[in-house]
């Protein structure tokens, strides 16, 4: 599938197994781009628990005639830092990087994340590959081009718009995954239902035992079909100007607040933040009569059944709700949310009082 941007516009390759065709891949997306066939050096950065994978990327690369570097890094969200993205700029100075130097992110969205705001920084912006081997990062974070670091209060608050020139995504990179970090991932694709397809919502009801057996057919749909909802968002509004970039936020204002109170790498990864803030927020909607309980709970339940937390009861009411207000999406000092009106649609709001959101959170 094709995330259209004009001039920037990228292939998404979803593929099972087909490492063979990855140096193909790479030749004609490097080929769409003013780097072309000057490229001839490539950072390849991923994290130890990832690095078994790296092999047979880096020989296509140097197939390709490209000489190729490794960063390997701490795997987990503290490695989403200014510190790391430090050793990245190091090791691109060290190697004599210059604009026509590839990076290629292998990884999940912690290396994605890191590696992409680097390619955005160094020399002004270089050639960058999404490889994302997490189920989260192949339905989410790979696909358009949102990337940064954590500041140790406020989740991805440094980064910038870098849009990949090609993204590879092979499900059978899933096989080693853990469960806990698949589910991470459904969390996000759980979120897609809410905001954008009232039907996948049913079909991820319908379907939860055989996503949970990563049965090939389903997980090809899943990412597939995540992938191409998230590419038509980003291809209408990418840089979050017009407000429906925006939709892809809904339970990130909770889910943020959790992840920077609870410490990066600590009790809640990413995905598991974003359902209980998802639970949440749908709370939240419930309260302002935006839709019924019954929907609430229909949320709650898809969630649970996929085996995500819906509350996170021990974190401090105080510090949750101080971390909002430091939230990317606020405007004039207020809180904003992204909100379902049904399955299906979501909407962003300004209309939450801090007494909703503590109502919202007393269940929590
Ligand atoms: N840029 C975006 O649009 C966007 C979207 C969603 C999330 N994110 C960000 O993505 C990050 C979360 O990404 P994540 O959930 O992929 O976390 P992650 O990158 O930390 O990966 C999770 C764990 O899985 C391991 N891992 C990765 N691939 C593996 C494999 N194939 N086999 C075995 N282990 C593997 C990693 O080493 C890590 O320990 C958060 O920082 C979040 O903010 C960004
Ligand atoms: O791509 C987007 O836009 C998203 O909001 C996707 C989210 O799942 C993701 O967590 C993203 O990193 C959040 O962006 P932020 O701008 O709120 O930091
Ligand atoms: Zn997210």
């Amino acid at each position: 599938m094709l995330v259209e941007l004009g001039p920037r516009s990228y292939v998404v390759q979803v593929v099972s197994g087909r490492q063979d065709s990855f140096a193909g891949f790479v030749r004609s997306a490097l080929d769409a781009t003013w780097a072309g066939r000057s490229c001839r050096r490539a950072l390849l950065v991923t994290d130890r628990n990832v690095a078994p994978l790296e092999g047979p990327f880096r020989a296509a690369l140097e197939n390709l005639g490209i000489a190729t570097s490794l960063s390997v890094l701490p795997p987990g969200e503290s490695t989403k830092s200014l510190d790391c993205a430090a050793d990245l700029f190091d090791e691109l100075v060290r190697i004599r990087a210059d604009r026509h130097t590839v990076v290629v992110a292998l990884g999940g969205g912690v290396i994605g994340d890191l590696a992409g705001y680097v390619a955005a920084s160094y020399a002004r912006g270089l050639p960058l590959f999404m490889v994302p081997t997490t189920l989260l990062s192949q339905v989410d974070s790979s696909v358009g081009g949102k990337v940064g670091v954590n500041h140790p209060r406020a989740k991805n608050i440094i980064g910038a718009f870098h849009q990949p020139v090609g993204v590879w995504i092979d499900t059978e990179s899933l096989k080693s995954l853990s469960d806990r970090e698949y589910r991470c991932g459904l969390a996000e694709v759980i979120k897609y239902g809410v905001i954008l397809d009232a039907d996948f919502f049913a079909f991820l009801e319908q379907s939860v035992d055989a996503i949970l057996a990563r049965e090939p057919a389903a997980l090809r749909h899943v990412v597939a079909h995540s992938c191409q909802l998230k590419a038509d968002v980003v291809s209408k509004d990418e840089r979050e100007e017009t407000g429906l970039r925006a939709v892809l936020n809904f339970g990130h204002t909770v889910a943020h607040a959790i992840e920077s109170v609870a410490g990066y790498g600590g009790r809640y990864h990413h995905g598991e933040a974003v359902a209980v803030g998802m639970v949440v927020e749908s709370r939240l909607a419930e309260n302002l009569g935006w839709i019924d309980s019954a929907t609430t709970a229909r949320v709650e339940a898809l969630v649970e059944r996929y085996g995500l937390p819906v509350s996170a009861p021990e974190l401090d009411r105080d510090a949750l709700i101080e971390a909002m207000t430091r939230d990317k999406k606020n405007q004039k000092g207020k809180i904003r949310f992204v909100l379902p009106r049904m399955i299906g649609q979501v909407e962003l709001t300004d209309s939450a009082s801090e007494a909703d959101v503590r109502e919202a959170l007393r269940v929590a």
